[in-house]
């Protein structure tokens, strides 16, 4: 099973230059009720401060998609704050491309293109004009008209930003992180309010800059995206980071982690013969039966299987289905916190 607890990268010093972001037991403390103070005054206690980043530590690789899941108010948003600059940290370690982000030069700023949750974008213009305008602020920027035609913006180029859907600006947004053809993206829930056709359309552009060579790090809290675009996820809650992996390794079921195996049946086939529950390969298994399916939840291993297969060719029943049914994201954040991630 992966980390479940907050780690410290070993291999952060060591292979800085492979590493776009490396953060280390980041800690982001803000006064208990939002924006009230600038920070808390020598005699806050405890209680006037909210944890938003309680120790974090995560390194995103260069080349690949780093994911941030978790539910809202994990953490997610600020540690991508003080990824970019945009926070100063309470305390902890974070390099971006090897620098301190807080103290970024324009020269590392322009290697980076950042997507806010929000949008963060003027209200009064037009998508293309602000497009072509950010564009122009880079020696070699991306082709701006095709990727407006990629995402789709040319159907509402006329209408200022003001006006625009979430997703439509979310989709805005998405261009102009884009224009300096950055080494490093942050997208802060890029798909967040689309329809599923704007959703698969930024999937696929997130897929395509990591072929090119893009660092991504993203934050969601759906899992399907998630599921379909990170290398590497970070399962974040409580401004910490509970679990850690590729997503082959967060779902392998293991010792803690039970599968399920479905067995469907015709009613006189399951009541045929005994079962092979008592045999040792059923060890740690919990079952459940009624009318038709035997459902078996826990370690389910290659000997396991072949005890069930053993007790068909003894007794000649042939299952109607059998489904080994893959661990979800969503089931490792149920097991680590009790809670469902949405
Ligand atoms: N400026 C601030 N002042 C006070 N509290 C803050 C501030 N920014 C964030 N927080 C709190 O810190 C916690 C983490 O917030 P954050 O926005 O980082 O979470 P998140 O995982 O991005 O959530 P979401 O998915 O809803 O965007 C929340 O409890 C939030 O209310």
């Amino acid at each position: 099973m992966p980390a479940q607890s907050p780690t410290t990268p070993s291999t952060a010093s060591s292979t800085a230059s492979a590493s776009a972001l490396s953060i280390e037991r980041l800690v982001k403390e803000f006064p208990a009720r939002r924006r009230s103070r600038p920070s808390p005054g020598p005699g806050a206690t405890r209680a006037d401060v909210v944890h938003a980043v309680n120790g974090l530590s995560l390194e995103a690789r260069r080349g690949e998609v780093t994911a941030l899941l978790g539910p809202n108010g994990a953490g997610k948003t600020t540690t991508l704050e003080c990824a970019q600059g945009l926070q100063r940290p309470t305390s902890g370690t974070v390099r971006l491309l090897g620098q301190d982000p807080w103290r970024a030069s324009p020269a590392l700023r322009a290697r980076v293109g950042v997507m806010l949750q929000d949008g963060g974008l003027p209200q009064a213009v037009r998508p293309l004009e602000l497009l072509r305008h950010v564009a122009s602020l880079y020696g070699s920027p991306r082709n701006m008209d095709e990727l407006v035609e990629r995402l789709g913006i040319n159907g509402f180029d006329r209408t200022v930003v003001r006006r625009l859907s979430g997703g439509q600006r979310q989709r805005v947004a998405l261009a102009a992180a884009l224009a300096g053809r950055p080494e490093v993206v942050f997208l802060d829930e890029p798909t967040a309010g689309m329809d599923p056709q704007s959703r698969n359309i930024v999937v696929d552009l997130v897929q395509q800059l990591r072929r090119e060579g893009t660092s991504i790090i993203l934050t969601t809290h759906l899992l399907d995206d998630a599921q379909r675009l990170a290398d590497q996820v970070y399962i974040v809650d409580h401004g910490r980071v509970m679990a850690q992996g590729s997503v082959a390794e967060l779902v392998a079921p293991g010792e803690d982690a039970p599968a399920v195996l479905a067995l469907t049946l015709a009613p006189e086939h399951l009541d045929a013969g005994r079962w092979p529950w008592e045999a040792p390969e059923f060890a740690g298994i919990q079952v459940a039966r009624d009318e038709r399916t035997v459902t078996l939840t826990g370690p389910i291993t290659p000997p396991l299987l072949e005890a069930v297969t053993r007790w068909f060719t003894a007794t000649g029943a042939m299952p109607e289905s059998l489904s080994l049914q893959p661990r979800t994201l969503e089931d490792v954040f149920l097991d680590i916190s009790g809670r469902e991630i949405r």
